[in-house]
């Protein structure tokens, strides 16, 4: 059982240790992940008095109107991945396009390729309940020496070397896994520094809790209309309870550690769902899995799509493993 309360750097550390042949360059980029978590949740807390509230009057690749902080916490993500000179490539949800990372003198050296969302939760911003950001880490496939390709970046999920969220909340916790389980570390606020507080987190099998935006109900297939009912139900340990935060990263965040299903299923108004592979469904879906919990898109496991567009959605199913198994079987038998 991994020891609580180091902090995050020395957990970095030690986990760089366990594998020798480790250049430092994952560790490095993790701790760049953490100093925009710090920057940005500064920026979060006081979102009121310093005017980055509302919207910015830009649109972003997917016809949504950025928020102030859609647009602030990209850039600060932007800033800390670039100065650190470690990653090749990043693409991003205010992105339009993948971005080349390369300085001067380094000539497409770096190795490693970040997908993130760097607001996660934007309709809560303005009123004050917990939003987050979202991170996904991979090799790159194309040679070193070369600029980065889209290549690298539509990599199936079961290719990421690190995936992880920040969640700014009542506190703020950065929850992260190098494909060795799930740890979560807090941040005290008061010397800014994050201290593992949620070692080895693990989604209880079961849970009585599930997450679904109950408005898109008359628009869901009837398996996810059926399962709703199911949920619903005087039975056994059911009704279950119905939370919706309406943050992706807020509503994981509490059904790892209670055990629950958030569901953001495909709909008559929205083919494919809203939320997008590559920079929320497959970090989420590698901590799920590193936690014994499980995602898929109702059929196939996410981890397993061969992603084909930058911000293409997916249909998401997630939480404790015989809750989405059962979810799943409402699918197969009622589509
Ligand atoms: O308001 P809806 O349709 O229920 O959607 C809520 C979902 O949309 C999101 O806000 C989308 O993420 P962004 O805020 O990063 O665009 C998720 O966090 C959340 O789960
Ligand atoms: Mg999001
Ligand atoms: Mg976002």
């Amino acid at each position: 059982m991994t020891k609580k309360n180091k902090t995050l750097g020395e957990f970095i550390i030690e986990n760089q240790k366990a594998f020798p042949y480790s250049t430092g360059e994952l560790s490095k980029l993790i701790n760049a992940i953490r100093l925009a978590a710090k920057v940005v949740n500064h920026e979060v807390n006081k979102a009121g008095l310093i005017d980055i509230l509302g919207e910015s009057g830009d649109i972003n690749a997917q016809g949504e109107n950025q928020q102030k902080l859609d647009v602030l916490a990209n850039a600060k993500f932007i800033q800390s991945l670039t100065n650190r000179e470690i990653v090749c490539g990043i693409a991003s949800e205010e992105e339009n396009d993948f971005v080349v990372i390369n300085s001067q003198d380094n000539n497409h050296q770096n190795k490693y390729v970040v997908l993130f969302d760097p607001l996660d939760g934007s309709s809560n911003i303005d009123v004050n309940v917990s939003v987050g950001s979202i991170f996904s880490i991979y090799r790159r496939v194309t040679p070193i020496g070369t600029p980065v390709t889209m290549d690298d970046f539509l990599q199936s999920g079961r290719k990421q070397v690190a995936a992880g969220y920040i969640i700014y909340g009542t506190s703020t916790m950065l929850v992260y896994t190098t494909g060795h389980g799930v740890n979560g570390f807090t941040l005290n606020p008061a010397i800014g520094t994050f201290y593992l507080s949620h070692p080895d987190m693990q989604y209880p099998e079961d849970g009585t809790i599930y997450s679904v935006n109950e408005g898109n109900y008359v628009h869901f297939p009837e398996g996810v209309k059926k399962y709703i009912k199911y949920c619903q139900m005087e039975e056994g340990d059911r009704p279950y309870t119905s939370r919706y935060i309406g943050s992706l990263v807020s509503d994981f965040h509490r059904n790892m550690i209670k055990g629950g299903i958030f569901l953001y299923p495909k709909s008559s108004k929205a083919a494919n769902g809203k939320l997008r592979l590559l920079y929320e469904c497959n970090p989420m879906a590698f901590l799920a899995e590193q936690a014994g919990g499980k995602a898929s898109d109702g059929f196939q496991a996410i981890l397993d799509i061969k992603p084909s567009e930058l911000h293409q959605r997916v249909p998401f199913f997630c939480g404790s493993k015989n809750m989405v198994e059962k979810a799943e079987e409402f699918m197969e038998t009622f589509g």
